[in-house]
């Protein structure tokens, strides 16, 4: 039998949120993305339309500059001003162009995605596939399946040939790995979407997982949540038993302990699901549900708070605690409990069926996991986005100042433009510092990933925000360090 190059090398295994990244799965922003109409814009989940040059040139390119820093820098280091120069137009960062980086640690799915088309069955079953989610007719789906499979990857995730015809359309949401599954331990969990827009970056997703070497050795660790039979037998289309699971609800806080949101994507029945998979195999002792108010602002657990330090963590006030309302106040009685926007956190553990566990507010949960999961000697220090000032905390956090991603603990990215949970972060001693400056000093050896801690590094985002996800979203995490 033939050996797998990358079974010794390829290993999974996510403890925490914040343990020192070594590896995950990104999508760096492909023609799709310029491809957004404004009458499509909601319907693909994207707030505008995004200038396409911008976004990978004035914005994601330093994305991946950073990472390769941290988690490849033989990749980078020392080689900077010839991967930027002119001449070299960028070719470090197209997956498809012969000096791409090609890192095993910053791994770029269409690549992955390129790899596994290369197999001629699996290439005529993911093109079937595709072209009967999307409607194409049997002589484009021949077509397909006779195209080279790097071209082939392309069109799959950005909808367009390579003459700039449009087949079908762009998933431009992509980018946002994270929602697409989640890292548990070793285990990973498939998302189950709730929006039509991403159902083709899951399956695509899905072959993935089960086909590429990499995964080879984790396939039985792959979790796929199925649908209730209810869901079969309900009249019309309601939605009701329908169980969905974004990756942006999942958070790997610590190696018994997962929180999962039930919001605007991820349903009740889809968290029920998850819970009952993830203790029958044995992935984790306690989850924790979050239930937060299902509106677009909140999208995904991980846009209303994510972790920063063991000790520290950022998030919007209301959802910390719920909007107190004056029970002498009529209204107080008149509104049903949802509308209200309360938010509630519910621990399920495993030994103890039917015994959960309520908490008094979201912060408290997050106290308890800092303290008690993470073994943090020192008192919890919650960041509020917009320095908890109206109107900056909802402003700030409809741009991504709750989603943020942690390098390793303590430095984590975050958008430019959140100016007051900036200075926040400021009062909480952080340092704060431009990714521009940052990777010049990175490449300077002023500075370095090992020693750098405590520092917020602020992302410029003026075309990624409108695609409404930061950098917690943009990144599937798949290797970790563990935390002492
Ligand atoms: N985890 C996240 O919050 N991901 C952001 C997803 C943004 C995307 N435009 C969406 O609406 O699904």
């Amino acid at each position: 039998m033939q050996q797998n190059p990358f079974e010794s090398v390829f290993k999974i295994g996510v403890t925490t949120e914040i343990g020192r990244l070594r590896k995950l799965l990104v999508h760096s922003p492909d023609s799709g993305l310029g491809k957004v109409v404004p009458s499509k814009a909601q319907d693909w989940l994207f707030e505008d339309i995004v200038h396409l040059d911008t976004i990978r040139k004035d914005e994601y390119d330093y994305y991946t500059k950073l990472l390769m820093y941290f988690l490849d820098p033989e990749k980078i280091k020392g080689k900077l001003a010839e991967i930027d120069s002119v001449e070299a137009n960028r070719g470090f960062y197209k997956p498809n162009h012969p000096n791409f980086h090609n890192s095993e640690n910053v791994v770029e799915l269409q690549n992955l995605l390129a790899d596994i088309l290369a197999d001629e069955y699996i290439r005529k079953k993911l093109t079937a596939a595709v072209c009967a989610i999307e409607g194409c007719t049997y002589k484009l789906q021949l077509k397909l399946t006779a195209t080279d499979p790097k071209e082939l990857a392309e069109i799959f995730i950005s909808g367009t040939m390579a003459d700039d015809t449009m087949i079908f359309a762009p998933v431009p949401n992509l980018i946002f790995t994270r929602d697409v599954g989640t890292t548990i331990n070793s285990h990973i969990l498939l998302n189950k979407p709730a929006k039509k827009a991403r159902v083709r970056e899951t399956m695509l997703m899905r072959y993935i997982f089960f086909n590429h070497p990499f995964f080879a050795a984790y396939q039985d660790n792959v979790i796929e949540i199925p649908d209730p039979t209810q869901h079969f037998l309900r009249p019309g289309d309601e939605p009701e038993f329908r169980t969905t699971l974004e990756g942006g609800d999942v958070m790997m806080v610590s190696k018994n302990h997962v929180l999962i949101g039930v919001s605007e994507r991820t349903s009740e029945e889809g968290a029920n699901e998850a819970i009952k998979l993830l203790f029958e195999n044995d992935v984790v002792e306690k989850v924790t549900v979050v239930k937060i108010p299902a509106k677009r602002d909140y999208m995904h657990l991980d846009t209303v708070f994510t972790q920063v330090k063991r000790d520290t963590w950022v998030i919007l006030h209301s959802i910390a605690h719920s909007p107190a309302y004056d029970a002498t106040e009529p209204i107080h009685f008149l509104k049903e409990p949802e509308k209200l926007e309360a938010t509630t956190a519910i621990q399920f553990h495993k030994n103890k069926p039917g015994e959960p566990k309520y908490y008094e507010h979201v912060e408290a949960l997050l106290d308890d996991i800092s303290r008690n999961d993470l073994g943090s000697t020192t008192p919890t220090k919650i960041i509020y986005s917009g320095g908890n000032v109206f109107p900056y905390d909802s402003r700030e956090q409809w741009t991504d100042s709750c989603n943020l991603l942690a390098l390793k603990e303590g430095v984590v990215l975050g958008y430019d433009r959140n100016d007051r949970t900036v200075e926040a972060f400021k009062a909480s001693n952080f340092n704060v510092v431009k990714v521009q400056d940052l990777i010049q000093d990175l490449e300077s050896g002023k500075v370095d990933a090992d020693t750098l801690t405590d520092t917020l590094v602020l992302m410029p985002s003026a075309e990624l925000s409108r695609a409404r996800g930061g950098f917690h979203c943009m990144s599937l995490p798949i290797l970790r360090d563990e935390i002492l």
